[in-house]
């Protein structure tokens, strides 16, 4: 796997300006962050205010013939109603902004990747978007709505039981709180660590992910090379990996938290030594030391606390750090500020309808590529000065040897990628000054391994129109050769396909995405060795079909079944990247040049199976 496709790597310190705009999401819902921010407080007080009350209490019966307890026994129920009111506001608040957040977050991740142009996709596996937009949006959420809540309670806490102290009895207080810097000091090393290896946690919950991923999607081939001991060893190497780092992690915890406890029984302790002498000698109330006690055990609880949240900050940095970045990646391919201008002055009501939503028009003449330059990784060019000018109402065949640049020459038809040198033009006019939106609107595409949504097959070639009336979703599958296995399916054009259209054959899916294509009725076709795994009966339905969606429209077909394409205006045999013929089937025949081996060594290559088949069956 790539190493961009793993955890990146990111300062170990807190990073506050990206916590900054973290927060910043937070900030819609102000009406959740003001009681949110004064429950915390209201409970930091109420929490401190507990000892006091004790202190009170005690000092109220301790030397004392007359004793009433009403007045703490009154206020003390008055501070625990009001802890409850605050913790129910607490929740309730951190609740709704977590959920409001985590949704908010994940909604503009999800719009952002359908933004992104495929090459983004191309270094990024499936596995490491999904936990974008699972575990880090999730995370991220929790951090903002409960860990800066608890943040904000520990620091009021810490802060208010500080001055109590000190106020109380400045000697025994700086005694107390004199514990506070070599847990500070703990707390800092344990933070790098703990970091650290709840990173490499991640890092490997993102691979195994990944790998679940893969996994699942190329189960029929792993099945098919007999490759699943392999898998499960590769697997099995991840997770006990994974298992290391995760027992780490837990180890460093199990050190670290009992460190600060002892730290606490330490100030107990000091409060007990030095108030019992004040105590004895008068300086000090049996009830104040009480509350010494009870506050060194009370106060290390908001530190450890902090400590804690800080912690979990730092492991959702990286969480934040990917969540931003993929929300800062801007599209690279989009409209430019004069396409909007032009879609802001011509999208809307009472346009000529000879005119598209960026004002020029909406008629698709030409296509031209002038002298395009392409490659996918810098260094590596896949096509050089590539010419090629397509009419309308011509169908252009890709053929020729794998890899040579085929299904390239398509995506840059498709403005999937941008050319890195020349131009596509439209109408004579670059591709890149006209709005995305209406070209991409205007393509037609079916790919090799055609793409069905689950749903019945009439949602699925409703897909393409999606205000298509029932007669011209049945229309379009009669025209191309698609009605008849549909009607004899059990529930007709109301059959269920399937997750991903896998209860219909890899042929009657490609007969959908087909009659889907041509629903949609666009002005550009392009078909990705869309027959390959057609046979030849389905085929010989098919082709009637295809005429039909050529018909009028500019066609790009890449394929290689040869006799598919037979009838296109114009055949271009590709080798890296370049045209090596170019006409049709007729002339390129004659010519007797690369396309005339290409065909007859398939041609032959098809008879003998069928002749191998007719033999096998006897
Ligand atoms: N997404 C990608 N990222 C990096 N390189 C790619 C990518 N897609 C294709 N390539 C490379 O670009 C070159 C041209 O590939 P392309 O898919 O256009 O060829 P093709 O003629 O369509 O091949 P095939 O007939 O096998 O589909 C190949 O060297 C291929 O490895």
């Amino acid at each position: 796997m790539k190493e961009e496709a793993q955890e990146d790597v990111f300062s170990d310190r807190l990073d506050l300006k990206l916590w900054g705009r973290v927060f910043r999401h937070a900030l819609p819902y102000r009406r959740l962050l003001i009681p949110l921010a004064i429950s915390a407080v209201v409970i930091a007080l109420c929490d401190a205010s507990f000892a006091l009350v004790t202190r009170w209490s005690v000092d109220s019966v301790v030397g004392k013939t007359e004793v009433n307890l009403w007045p703490p026994i009154a206020v003390y129920t008055g501070l625990t109603f009001m802890l409850a009111i605050g913790v129910w506001t607490f929740i309730n608040s951190a609740g709704g902004l977590s959920n409001n957040m985590s949704h908010d977050i994940r909604e503009e991740c999800f719009k952002r990747l359908q933004e992104l142009e495929f090459a983004y996709f191309d270094h990024r596996p499936t596995g490491w978007l999904i936990s974008r937009l699972t575990s880090d949006c999730d995370k991220l959420a929790r951090i903002i709505a409960w860990g800066s809540l608890d943040l904000l309670w520990a620091v009021c806490l810490v802060v208010v039981i500080a001055v109590i102290l000190i106020v109380l009895h400045p000697v025994l207080g700086l005694l107390v709180l004199s514990v506070v810097p070599p847990l500070v000091v703990i707390s800092a090393i344990f933070q790098k660590k703990l970091l650290l290896s709840s990173r490499e946690t991640r890092k490997y919950n993102s691979m195994i992910t990944a790998a679940f991923a893969e996994a699942l999607q190329g189960l029929r081939t792993s099945k098919s090379l007999v490759r699943e001991k392999q898998n499960l060893q590769e697997f099995q190497g991840l997770s006990s990996q994974m298992y290391g780092v995760s027992i780490q992690n837990a180890m460093q915890s199990a050190v670290y938290i009992p460190i600060v406890l002892t730290l606490g029984s330490i100030a107990a302790g000091i409060a007990l030594w030095r108030g019992g002498v004040d105590v004895r000698s008068g300086g000090m109330s049996v009830g104040t030391l009480v509350a010494f006690i009870f506050y060194a055990g009370q106060f290390f609880n908001p530190i450890n606390q902090i400590a804690q949240v800080l912690v979990n900050m730092q492991g959702a940095q990286a969480a934040g750090e990917r969540v931003l970045s993929l929300l800062a990646t801007t599209p690279g391919i989009s409209d430019s500020d004069a396409v909007k201008a032009r879609l802001t002055e011509w999208n809307r009501p009472g346009r000529p309808a000879e005119l598209a939503i960026d004002g020029y028009p909406d008629k698709i003449e030409a296509i031209d590529f002038d002298h395009v330059d392409f490659a996918y990784t810098t260094g590596e060019p896949v096509l050089s000065g590539f010419n090629l000018t397509v009419s309308s109402g011509q169908t252009i065949a890709l053929v020729g040897a794998s890899g040579g640049g085929k299904s390239t020459i398509v995506n840059l038809a498709a403005r999937f990628y941008e050319p890195t040198g020349g131009r596509i033009l439209v109408n004579g006019q670059d591709l890149r000054d006209r709005s995305l939106d209406w070209y991409q609107s205007n393509l037609g595409i079916v790919l090799q391994g055609p793409h069905l949504f689950s749903g019945t097959i009439r949602e699925n070639i409703r897909y393409g129109r999606l205000e298509a009336t029932d007669e011209e979703v049945e229309a379009a599958a009669r025209s191309v050769n698609a009605d008849g296995f549909i009607r004899a399916m059990e529930n007709g054009y109301e059959t269920d396909v399937g997750e991903g259209g896998n209860r219909l054959s890899t042929g009657q899916k490609q007969l959908v995405s087909f009659a889907r294509a041509l629903l949609a009725n666009p002005r550009i076709f392009i078909m990705d060795e869309a027959t390959s795994s057609i046979d030849t009966e389905t085929e010989q339905l098919i082709q009637n079909g295809l005429k039909a969606i050529f018909h009028g429209r500019i066609s790009f077909v890449v394929a290689h079944r040869l006799s598919t394409i037979r009838t296109a205006d114009r055949i271009l045999v590709i080798e890296k990247g370049r045209i090596l013929e170019s006409g049709n089937h007729d002339d390129l025949m004659v010519a007797k040049g690369h396309y005339y081996l290409l065909y007859t060594r398939q041609f032959e290559a098809e008879n003998e199976a069928s002749l191998i088949d007719t033999l096998a069956n006897g």
